[in-house]
């Protein structure tokens, strides 16, 4: 599977939305739900999870994929994460998406108006990211 059609688009912003309500960010009231696409059509969804001890925190787009990689999946083809304002997922999250699709399509919706912002690849968001061969 390459490129996503745009049901499937429209699933995984759906997913990011909804999954959102689950963040558990009582320290930054920043939420994010963050939703994958794996190789065979699959959608899983994350949330952020913070920790008192501040450093320990989980963003969505990892646990998604962790979600993903657990439940099966070989590549994601697309990733969405729903924010408001809409955020750039960080450098962390770059990388670790980077092993499982390194020019995957990248959603970023705003969680209030569900308007989708922007559409880039992580093949720009990460120019030159780093792998190992496999
Ligand atoms: O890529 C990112 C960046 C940040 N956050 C979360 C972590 C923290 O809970 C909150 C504020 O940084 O946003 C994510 O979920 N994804
Ligand atoms: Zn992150």
């Amino acid at each position: 599977m390459n490129s996503p059609t745009p049901e499937q688009i429209e699933t995984l912003i759906r997913a990011a939305l909804d999954v959102r309500n689950n963040a558990y960010a009582p320290f930054s009231d920043f939420l994010v739900g963050a939703a994958v696409l794996d190789e065979q059509g699959r959608v899983f969804a994350g949330v952020n999870v913070e920790n008192s001890s501040y450093g320990l925190t989980i963003c969505a787009e990892r646990s998604a994929a962790v979600t993903a990689i657990s439940s099966g999946s070989k590549s994601i083809v697309a990733t969405a994460v729903a924010t408001d304002p809409v955020a750039n997922p960080c450098g962390a999250c770059r990388q670790f998406l980077y092993e499982f699709g390194p020019d995957m399509a990248i959603f970023l919706v705003n969680a209030t108006t569900k308007e989708l912002v922007t559409h880039t690849t992580l093949g720009v968001l990460l120019p030159g990211g780093f792998r190992l061969d496999r």
